[in-house]
């Protein structure tokens, strides 16, 4: 077994590094072989991923140590090829990939889950998504969102304040900013989507989360009955609500409350295509990619994954 390490450093801000050490050296405990790899630029991830891969035909573990853009990255690049298999270690700043498979945050505990998947051999085909905007294609693990909640996405990632609040570990706290910034300033607008050949007009629609995963936003379970195996997305759509009402979607969304809530559609499917008459920012696990109307799509069972589920 030769394990193939991916490193962000600027992931978490720069701590997924004391992670790595802490990994590094369970390893050499271990006597695995590794080799490690780390990340310079965005998109790095996919780029070092695929040129491990081209470079044998025997199945290789990749291992992300970083945060959901870094597994999005390595993900990218492994889903082409048949002989990759993903293992990670949570290092980032909001996990929700690892979070949707209860994968312990703790780096050793993580790592220790890591070798007992490697050892029953229990790698497992899960689905991603895969989008197209203005002629570019990517793919998503998480969630695709169009509106509000992407508006918010994009200027935590963006932001000193999230640098500064992860240095006292309460990044988390930027989402809340961003989030009441944008509650009181937000404009709703026509978003219409087609799931599976059936079209749905929302006149005032907040936002639309194309989900792969339960979680968003560091812990928020926007849409508790995704699963990453089952061949579909559902696609939560928050609309014609009041701003007040707003904020209680995002004080009950942490247990999935807001499911119950009538401004609260849920779609389901496989082809869904959001036309963004309103130009409303658009994310794929919370890196902005685009403005216009978005096609996505499942492809089921791209990618091999080791947890211990
Ligand atoms: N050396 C680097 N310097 C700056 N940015 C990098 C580097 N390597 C990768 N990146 C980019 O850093 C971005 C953030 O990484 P990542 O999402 O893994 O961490 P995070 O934001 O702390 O965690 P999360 O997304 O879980 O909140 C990614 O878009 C990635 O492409």
């Amino acid at each position: 077994m030769n394990l193939y390490f991916i490193v962000n450093p600027a992931a978490k801000n720069g701590q997924s590094m004391k992670i790595w050490k802490k990994i590094e050296q369970s390893v050499k405990s271990n006597q695995i072989p590794f080799e490690v790899y780390f990340t310079k630029q965005r998109g790095d991830g996919k780029t070092i991923a695929r040129s491990i891969l081209e470079n044998t035909n025997n199945p290789v573990t990749i291992v992300p140590v970083g945060g959901d853009g870094t597994v999005n990255e390595v993900v990218d690049g492994i889903h082409p090829f048949n002989h990759g298999i993903l293992g990670f270690i949570p290092a980032g700043s909001g996990n929700d990939f690892s979070r949707g498979f209860s994968l312990p945050n703790h780096p050793k505990q993580a790592f220790q889950r890591l070798l007992l998947s490697i050892k029953n051999h229990s790698e497992k085909k899960y689905d991603i998504g895969q989008f197209t905007i203005d002629q570019k294609k990517g793919i998503f693990i998480n969630n695709l969102g169009c509106g509000f909640d992407a508006q918010i996405a994009i200027h935590a990632n963006q932001s000193k304040l999230k640098q500064r609040l992860n240095r006292i570990f309460l990044g988390k706290l930027v989402y809340v900013f961003y989030l009441i910034k944008e509650l009181l300033t937000f404009q709703p607008s026509k978003l219409t989507i087609q799931v599976d050949g059936n079209t749905t007009a929302f006149d005032k629609a907040w936002f639309a989360t194309v989900c792969n995963h339960p979680f968003f936003g560091g812990g928020m379970k926007i849409s508790p009955a995704s699963k990453p195996d089952d061949g579909q997305f559902e696609v939560i759509v928050v609309h014609n609500i009041s701003r007040m009402k707003v904020l209680s979607v995002f004080l009950t969304v942490f247990w999935g409350g807001h499911t119950k809530m009538k401004e609260v559609s849920i779609l389901k499917g496989k082809k869904v295509t959001i036309l963004n008459e309103a130009s409303f920012p658009v994310h794929a696990d919370g890196e902005e990619i685009g403005k216009s109307t978005i096609a996505i799509s499942i492809h089921s069972e791209a990618v091999s994954i080791l947890v211990n589920e």
